[in-house]
C-alpha cells in the first residue's frame, strides 16, 4: 500500500501540484498506524488546504484511512543580506485606494494559516495603515540589544511600520529621500524572527519613492493589486513596467473589489466593471492570482484590526485569501526557486 500511496502522490495533478506532489516536497515519509497510514509531508511552500484536499481524495480513491502531518520548510529564492527573512514579496498597486494594504494584511494572515512564518512591513510612510489593520496601533517597538527593534506581534504576524514610531503628521512632511531612508532603516534594523515571507505593503503609485524602494530592497517578486476599473488597470501596467525596469519579477495581479455578492439573494454584481484584470493578465502575460469580492466583513475587519481571515478560518472569504496566498508562493517556488523541477538548469560544457 505504501507504494500505491507514493504512486498516487506522484501522479496527482492540480494547478498547485503541476508535477505531482513529490516535486513540491522536501521529504515524505509514509508509515502504518493502526488500521491506517500516516503521511509525514515536508512541503516546499505553504499549502495546508490543498494538501488536505489531496489526502481526502486519496483516502477515498484508495479506500484507506490516512492521517496527514505536514510541515513547511521554505527556502530563499534570492540571496540577500536581510537577516531573519527568507523571501521578500512586494504587494504593490499602480494607484491609491484599491485596497492594497487590506489585501497585504489578509494575504499575510492567509499564508500564516497555510503554515508559513510571516511578517509584514508597512512601506507606506505617508499613510501607514498596517498598525490599525492589525489592531496594534497603540504599541511601540522595543529592543533587546539597543541596536535593532523587535517587530510587534499582531494576530500572529511580525509587523513593523513607521506608524509605530512617529505621529502621522510628522512622516507626511518628509521628502522622498528621507522617506526612503526611513523605510530602509525599518527593513534593515528590525530583528525579524526567521520569517519564511516578509510582505511589503508598498506605497501606492509608481513615482520616485516606489522606484527607489523596488531598487534598494532585495524583493524576490511582486504582486499587483487592482480593482476591475479601467483607470486602475492602466496604472497597473505602469507598476509592472516599473518592476521590469529593476528586474523584479511580477508574479501576477490580484483583483480586489472584483464583485459584490448580495448577502440576501446571492446575486453577483460587478460594481467596478468586469473581466478587466483577466484581460490585463493575458495581455501582460502574467497570472490572475485571484479575485476578492467587495465585502463588508473585509472592511469592518480592516477598521477594527480583526481580519475575517483569522476570525473564521473556514469562511468563504478566508478560503479566497488562502487560495490566492498559496497561488503566490506556489508561483514563487515553481518559477524562481532553484530547487523547483520547473526551474531550468544551465550547464556549460567546454569545447
Ligand atoms: N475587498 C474589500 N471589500 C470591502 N472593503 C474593502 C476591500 N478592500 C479594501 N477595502 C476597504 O477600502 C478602503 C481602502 O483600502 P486600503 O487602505 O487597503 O487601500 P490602499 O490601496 O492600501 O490605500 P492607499 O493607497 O491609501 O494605501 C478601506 O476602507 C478598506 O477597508
Amino acid at each position: 500500500m505504501e507504494e500505491k500511496i507514493r504512486s498516487y502522490l506522484q501522479q496527482y495533478r492540480t494547478d498547485d501540484f503541476p508535477f505531482g506532489l513529490p516535486a513540491a516536497m522536501n521529504d515524505c515519509q509514509i508509515s502504518m498506524s493502526g488500521d491506517g497510514y500516516i503521511v509525514d509531508a515536508n512541503m516546499a511552500f505553504p499549502c495546508f488546504t490543498q494538501l488536505q484536499n489531496v489526502m481526502e481524495k486519496m483516502a477515498e480513491e484508495l479506500d484507506i484511512n490516512v492521517q496527514l502531518r505536514a510541515e513547511i520548510q521554505v527556502e530563499a529564492v534570492r540571496n540577500h543580506d536581510i537577516a531573519g527573512v527568507k523571501n521578500i514579496i512586494a504587494i504593490a498597486s499602480g494607484k491609491g485606494g484599491v485596497g492594497k494594504s487590506t489585501t497585504a494584511v489578509n494575504l499575510a494572515l492567509a499564508l500564516q494559516e497555510e503554515g508559513a512564518r510571516v511578517g509584514i512591513l508597512d512601506a507606506d510612510i505617508y499613510g501607514p495603515s498596517i498598525p490599525t489593520m492589525l489592531g496594534i496601533s497603540d504599541q511601540k517597538p522595543g529592543s533587546e540589544d539597543g541596536k535593532r527593534m523587535l517587530p510587534l506581534q499582531g494576530q500572529g504576524l511580525s509587523a513593523m511600520s513607521i506608524g509605530f514610531l512617529v505621529p502621522d503628521s510628522q512622516a507626511s512632511i518628509w521628502r522622498g529621500p528621507m522617506a526612503s531612508t526611513a523605510f530602509t532603516q525599518l527593513l534593515n534594523e528590525t530583528a525579524w524572527d526567521d520569517l519564511d515571507y516578509l510582505l511589503i505593503d508598498m506605497p501606492p503609485g509608481t513615482g520616485d519613492i516606489q522606484l527607489t524602494l523596488a531598487q534598494k530592497v532585495p524583493v524576490a517578486a511582486a504582486c499587483m493589486v487592482t480593482t476591475p476599473q479601467d483607470i486602475a488597470l492602466i496604472d497597473v501596467r505602469k507598476g509592472i513596467s516599473m518592476f521590469d525596469k529593476v528586474q523584479v519579477p511580477v508574479l501576477g495581479v490580484v483583483e480586489n473589489m472584483s464583485y459584490h455578492l448580495c448577502p440576501n439573494c446571492g446575486h453577483e454584481s460587478h460594481i467596478f466593471g468586469h473581466g478587466g484584470a483577466e484581460s490585463l493578465a493575458t495581455q501582460q502575460q502574467i497570472n490572475l492570482l485571484g479575485q476578492i469580492p467587495l465585502n463588508l466583513d473585509i472592511r469592518l475587519g480592516a477598521d477594527a484590526g480583526n481580519s475575517p481571515v483569522s476570525a473564521n478560518i473556514d469562511s468563504d472569504i478566508s478560503q479566497i485569501y488562502r487560495k490566492i496566498a498559496t497561488n503566490i508562493v506556489r508561483d514563487l517556488y515553481y518559477q524562481l526557486d532553484w530547487r523547483s523541477p520547473a526551474t531550468a538548469t544551465l550547464s556549460i560544457t567546454e569545447e
